[in-house]
């Protein structure tokens, strides 16, 4: 058997996966163990060529133990949740082999066979952009492959949704739903694809990252908080998780803007409430998160109907959701106008992601930040003040992709002969 004949090859693989924004909130678990959540709830995906992690796999004979590197440093993985996955990923492995090389894999061998695992995510990590969304699906869906797991994406994403639960929605594209389930081991509680991202391609998405600094509660422990605390998170789950849901696939279905806005809006807002409703209080949301829903709120109202979504999770930064390219350029120059950078900012790192957005707003230098007008809405208003500075930057995007293989030999960060980091 190959993998205890001493021989010292590396065999690996490298995945990117995409991070998710969920437009009907998951927030409170049923089972902190297998993390089972107390209400459906439905993300669409971001694109992976703007927001991911990378991640690749390895293994090796010569692997003494199980390790973990990420953005650069190593890190514990004797966590529950890393665990947790990578027994079940094992128990699914199937026997592999590589003739030319040599390599040959039983499904016995798995259990005994250890991993090193390096991965790398293009944006900032635990600062409220779902790094671990993106994380563990990546981790999952990359290990799945090197042990040649055949499970289908719902039961992965059952092994990714006990990483953490939001990642159970970034093994697909597109516009996902996370089913809570009725069983108590979780079997039923996965992910499963509700259209691809080419079902919905008008939508563009602006994120305003208000803070890319850790935050202080983690979703984790503000979860368990509510649930603990909060009365009206019973109402929420209960009453009116389930209509929403149920509405809000409609709504994407059939394409449908102004529901899709309210109802994601709407969804955000109550999930704030909740938080705010937990002992003692959680405030994920500032000043500048609570401008840029009044700036939306009230180009919405002038416009007669919604142009914008804006959602929230766990931390101050805005996404937001516009109909279209033509309103996504309008977005932009509101944005621009009421948070615009320091005066030594690069422009090249104050707009990120698809720069064609701020090109078809206009802006090709600072100078024409500065030469911004308002928007009638708040010249109406007299909230023409502009707060210097307050956004981090903006990274434009839209919905994305679903998790895919590198199998570009280059683009490993695995050195192919010690099996460590590059
Ligand atoms: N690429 C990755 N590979 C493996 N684990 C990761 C990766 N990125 C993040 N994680 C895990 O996720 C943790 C961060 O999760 P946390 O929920 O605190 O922040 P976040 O996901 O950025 O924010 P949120 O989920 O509230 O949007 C990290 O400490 C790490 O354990
Ligand atoms: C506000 C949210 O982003 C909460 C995400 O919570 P996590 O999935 O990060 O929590 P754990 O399951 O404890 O790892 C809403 C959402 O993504 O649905």
């Amino acid at each position: 058997m190959a993998a205890e004949s001493g021989e010292k090859w590396v065999l690996s693989v490298t995945a990117q996966t995409p991070t998710n924004i969920a437009v009907i909130k998951y927030w409170g678990k049923r089972d902190e163990e297998l993390i089972l959540p107390i209400n459906d709830s439905i993300s669409v995906t971001l694109d992976p060529g703007h927001l991911c992690t990378t991640t690749s796999v390895a293994v090796s004979p010569s692997f003494t133990h199980d390790r973990i590197w990420l953005n650069g440093k190593e890190v514990s993985l004797s966590g529950g949740r890393f665990q947790n996955c990578l027994r079940e990923l094992r128990s699914r492995a199937t026997d592999f082999e590589d003739e030319k090389r040599g390599i040959k894999i039983t499904k016995k061998d798995w259990e005994k066979l250890r991993v090193h695992i390096v991965s790398y995510n293009n944006f900032p990590t635990a600062a409220g952009l779902a790094s671990s969304a993106a994380g563990l699906a990546c981790l999952v869906f990359s290990l799945a492959k090197l042990m040649n797991v055949k499970e289908d994406y719902s039961k992965l994403s059952a092994i990714a949704r006990q990483g953490s639960g939001s990642a159970c929605r970034s093994l697909y594209g597109g516009f996902v739903k996370w089913i809570m389930g009725k069983e108590d081991n979780g079997s039923d509680s996965i992910a499963v694809q509700l259209a691809d991202e080419k079902h919905w391609d008008d939508l563009v998405i602006i994120i305003a990252v208000v803070s890319s600094k850790q935050k202080e509660t983690s979703s984790t422990s503000g979860m368990r908080d509510t649930v603990e605390t909060s009365a009206l998170i019973k109402h929420r789950a209960k009453e009116v998780v389930p209509k929403r849901i149920k509405e809000m696939e409609e709504a994407i279905a059939k394409r449908d803007f102004p529901s899709f806005a309210r109802l994601a809006c709407a969804d955000s807002n109550q999930f704030h409430a909740v938080c705010l409703d937990t002992l003692p209080p959680i405030f994920y949301m500032n000043d500048t998160s609570h401008r840029i829903i009044s700036c939306v709120e009230k180009w919405n109202r002038h416009e007669g109907s919604p142009q914008v979504a804006y959602t929230f999770d766990a931390g101050p930064n805005a996404v937001l959701i516009s109909k279209d390219r033509k309103t996504a350029t309008l977005l932009l120059q509101r944005l621009l106008f009421q948070f615009p950078p320091q005066s030594d900012a690069d422009l090249n790192s104050y707009v990120i992601g698809d720069k064609t957005v701020l090109k078809d707003a206009g802006i090709e230098d600072l100078k024409d930040i500065e030469a911004l007008a308002p928007s009638p809405e708040i010249k109406e208003n007299a909230l023409t003040q502009r707060y210097r500075g307050d956004v981090s930057y903006f990274i434009c995007t839209r919905p994305g992709r679903g998790p895919v293989v590198l199998a570009d030999e280059s683009q490993s960060l695995i050195n192919p002969e010690t099996g460590l980091p590059k």
